[in-house]
């Protein structure tokens, strides 16, 4: 069939611009080959973040006698409805979406894989669809990292491990970053053992050495063991379980091993050759910087364009191309900040360079820190664990970069975004009062005290 716009992948971007491009008068065909709404809402974010929220219930509940609250007993978890909670949480957000799809005037909903027989022209379930412009927003996947055995055992990744039947005995988790740590505590805290191996010598090793610190000591209070800088010579079956043989460690015992050792993009599949459009070693849609392939008519967006790993970078990139061909703008992909969190309790919330890159980087800096046990509203809430940090270049007077590890830090850290976004200097937020009492009012604070880094 013949369309104005063909949009592959129905994840974070792809039915926001069929959405705006069929309101638009064209005619879009949506293709999906899996349900709606892709990473972000059925294996990613909503599902692991309902996961969260009954794993803070759990702590809380565990915790209770030191706020003076009583319970009857010992707390338990109920896996079946902490899952069941998830999959109603999941299915409200895909359902609404399959139906919109599949309802909107102007958008034909086809469902199947999409593959380029050439530049304008896809191939799904045997069928060929054509159209000038094609937008490509096909995410990515869990790759097995090369542990000699790991094809021999059922290692679960973040789609499987949501499907278990019961809470893991032993957890063994490959890859202490932002998937394997969110994991690590959520099921720590419904009572499994569990053990991170990770190769690098840090944890989260993309963050500061102080954060990576604090968020190990954190995890380790919990009772998560952490082998860093450590290598599996081997993993093999063992009985129902799994046993993992560490380069000159200890052997390993787990119930189940989950893998969450990076990820790659969705394009080792969908006929990229054909169309003649570009890709980098790791997979990634060669882009410009408004996310426009070597090959004229076709945008990748989201994750596979490798410029962002998140569901807003991907809804970014959305606006991007929406506003640049429907609304004559001329928005560009560099224009937006890094940010991001990592949804362990305490949250990390994350803004622009770490101290490391700004120093990279070749700026002067003037670094401010302040740890939560000095925040007045943590205290009151008894959750004094991590520590704010803002990196300044010490000529412009520009935030570069910034971490709240600490309660309510994944909101907190969004102030100094919006300083960094509107371009002004420090002191514009130094000298703006905040609410008492609230994690983000000793933000001017330690504002106050920067320390030539
Ligand atoms: C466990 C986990 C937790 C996460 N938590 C967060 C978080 O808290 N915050 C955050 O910002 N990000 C988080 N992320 C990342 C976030 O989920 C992704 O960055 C985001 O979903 C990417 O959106 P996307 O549209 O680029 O790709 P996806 O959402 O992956 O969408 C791609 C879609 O394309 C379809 N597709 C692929 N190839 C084809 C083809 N050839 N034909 C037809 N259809 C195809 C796929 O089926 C999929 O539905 C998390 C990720 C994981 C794995
Ligand atoms: N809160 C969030 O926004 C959120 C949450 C989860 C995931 N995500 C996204 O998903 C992406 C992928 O996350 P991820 O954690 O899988 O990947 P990652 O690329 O962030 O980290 C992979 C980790 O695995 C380690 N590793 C690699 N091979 C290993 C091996 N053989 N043994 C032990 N460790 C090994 C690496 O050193 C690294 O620390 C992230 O880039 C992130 O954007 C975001």
């Amino acid at each position: 069939m013949e369309f104005d716009a063909i949009v592959v992948g129905a994840g974070q971007a792809g039915p926001a611009l069929a959405f705006r491009l069929a309101a638009s008068g064209r005619r879009v065909a949506m293709i999906e080959r899996g349900p709606a709404g892709g990473t972000c809402v059925n294996t990613g974010c909503t599902p692991t973040k309902t996961l969260v929220a009954s794993a803070r219930v759990a702590h809380l509940a565990r915790r209770a006698a030191d706020f003076g609250v009583t319970l009857p007993g010992e707390v338990g978890i109920d896996w079946p409805k902490v899952r069941a909670r998830m999959e109603a949480v999941v299915a409200r957000s895909r359902d609404g979406l399959t139906k919109s799809l599949g309802s909107t005037e102007g958008i034909t909903f086809i469902r199947g894989h999409a593959r380029f027989t050439a530049p304008h022209e896809m191939e799904v379930n045997g069928e060929r669809h054509a159209a000038p412009w094609i937008f490509l927003d096909v995410g990515a996947h869990a790759v097995a990292p090369p542990v000699p055995g790991l094809e021999t055992v059922p290692w679960l990744d973040n789609a499987r491990l949501l499907q278990i039947e019961a809470v893991p005995r032993h957890l063994a988790i490959l890859g202490g970053s932002y998937i394997g740590l969110e994991f690590a505590q959520v099921f720590r805290r419904f009572g499994a053992e569990v053990t991170i191996i990770e190769t690098s010598p840090r944890l989260i090793a993309r963050e500061d050495p102080e954060i990576s610190e604090a968020i190990h000591d954190m995890l380790a209070a919990e009772g998560i063991v952490s082998h860093l800088g450590a290598r599996v010579a081997a993993v093999a079956r063992d009985g129902e379980g799994v046993l993992l043989r560490l380069e000159g460690g200890p052997e390993i015992r787990a119930s189940h091993l989950l893998v969450a050792a990076g990820r790659r993009p969705n394009t080792d599949d969908l006929g990229l050759e054909a169309a003649g459009i570009a890709r980098d070693a790791r997979g990634a849609i060669l882009v410009d910087d408004a996310l426009r392939t070597d090959v004229p008519g076709v945008w990748a967006l989201g994750e596979c364009n490798g410029r962002g790993a998140f569901t807003h970078t991907t809804w970014n990139d959305y606006e991007i191309v929406a506003a640049n061909l429907l609304d004559g703008e001329q928005r560009r992909v560099t224009d937006r900040l890094p940010c991001y969190a990592l949804f362990t309790d305490p949250p990390l919330g994350r803004v622009g360079m770490t101290e490391a890159e700004a120093r990279q980087a070749g700026h002067r800096l003037l670094v401010g820190r302040r740890p939560m046990t000095r925040v007045n509203r943590a205290v009151e809430k008894g959750e004094t664990t991590g520590l704010m940090k803002a990196v300044v270049d010490a000529d412009s007077h520009r935030i570069l970069g910034a971490a709240i590890l600490g309660t309510d830090g994944d909101e907190a850290v969004h102030g100094m975004l919006d300083l960094m976004q509107a371009g002004v200097p420090y002191t514009t937020l130094q000298r703006t009062v905040h609410i008492h009492p609230t994690v983000s009012e000793l933000i001017p604070t330690m504002l106050g005290e920067l320390q030539p880094g």
